[in-house]
């Protein structure tokens, strides 16, 4: 028997909630999407799981659905797909400009690095790009603390990146060492966990989730030949509250298309080149250039600047087409927030 959560525990929250209207409620299931399979996929919701058949979609319906999407389930088939919080995806391999998806509505990531060798601001600032871009909130692990000889040192350099950066330290392989990541995983939440192999991921993923993922309360699903698997290993329930989405596609991202990321993950260079006298100021040797004024005064790190450089270039290389799609989408799910939080206020009254 598949256990049943609350809509809240598979991460649902007013952000969903006020895209429905009261037509919808009386007749729409909200669902999540757990599995993605050849002939069918997965959803759950706190009715417990449901399984629609493709050959029951639209096909144009198929690829724009991926793990993680809230969708309304009318009569067993989908009525529509909910506006996401957050969308991760990578460039389709081919001529033609198309994004593959890879998980939606992923509150918080987890950027996961250790503190032996992989440690690495540059990468950092990569993956901070990344998930600016997509719409999610960074949280910078630091794992292998135990292997560190000057662990506040290296949390330091990275709270340099950004002050409002959530940075820990941890051992992973002690999960009294997690408490505070934990701590953020409460109902409603989304965490993902991303960072290059071997830096400890599948290890924190076991330490939040309590035990091996094999065997922890994560969604199962009895397979056609009756034997008990996890649904894709995907989709994963945090003992009180939060949901862990680890997908093949989240290990394995690369910075791909994320201008506008770039520019948020670096807003302080970013803003210093607004300031330079010429709008199409390189940086290199422009009179009233703000950015080599910053680095000449010291309040700007050179390391800093040639990475965010470096990564605008990479940006240029993939175009521009998809940068702007997905403005327009975030732009879109601003409004849908800034319309909740008015909601909200209407009701408080304000
Ligand atoms: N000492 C120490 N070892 C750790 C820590 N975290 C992970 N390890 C070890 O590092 C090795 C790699 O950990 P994994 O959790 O498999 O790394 P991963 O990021 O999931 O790797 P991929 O599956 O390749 O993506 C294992 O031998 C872990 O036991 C830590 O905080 N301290
Ligand atoms: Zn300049």
């Amino acid at each position: 028997m598949t256990k049943i959560y609350s809509l809240s525990q598979l991460g649902w929250t007013p952000f969903f909630q006020q895209q429905l209207s009261l037509e919808e409620l009386s007749y729409c299931i909200p669902a999540r999407l757990a599995g993605q399979h050849r002939g069918h996929l997965d959803f759950y919701s706190d009715q417990g799981k449901q399984r629609v058949l493709t050959s029951s979609l639209h096909s144009s319906d198929i690829p724009s659905l991926t793990v993680g999407d809230w969708v309304l389930l009318r009569d067993g088939r989908i009525d529509r797909v909910l506006e996401r919080v957050s969308l991760f995806s990578r460039r389709a391999a081919g001529e033609k400009v198309s994004e593959q998806y890879i998980c939606a509505n992923v509150d918080t990531v987890f950027i996961t690095t250790s503190l032996n060798n992989d440690f690495s601001l540059n990468r950092i600032e990569r993956y901070l790009a990344m998930v600016k871009d997509a719409g999610a909130q960074p949280t910078v692990v630091l794992t292998k603390a135990d292997l560190c000889t000057d662990v506040d040192a290296c949390v330091s350099q990275v709270q340099s990146l950004d002050p409002l950066l959530i940075v820990e330290a941890v051992n992973a392989l002690d999960v009294g060492s997690l408490a505070f990541l934990k701590s953020g995983c409460s109902a409603g939440n989304t965490v993902a966990v991303m960072g290059s192999s071997g830096v400890g991921k599948s290890t924190l993923i076991n330490g939040l989730l309590g035990e091996s993922v094999q065997n922890t309360a994560s969604i199962r699903d009895d397979d056609d030949k009756g034997r008990h698997t996890t649904v894709s290993r995907t989709l994963h329930m945090i003992p009180n509250g939060g949901v862990l989405l680890d997908t093949p596609g989240m290990r394995e991202l690369q910075l791909s298309d994320c201008e506008s990321g770039v520019n948020e993950a670096f807003a302080d260079v970013h803003s210093l080149a607004g300031q330079c006298r010429f709008s199409d100021c390189s940086h290199q040797s422009e009179k009233g250039c703000a950015v080599q004024n910053a680095l000449a005064q010291g309040s700007l790190d050179e390391r800093r600047l040639a990475n965010y450089l470096k990564l605008l270039r990479e940006q240029e290389r993939n175009g521009a087409t998809l940068a702007e799609k997905r403005a327009r989408d975030r732009s879109l799910s601003r409004h849908y927030r800034s319309s909740q939080s008015e909601a909200q206020r209407f009701k408080r009254g304000e």
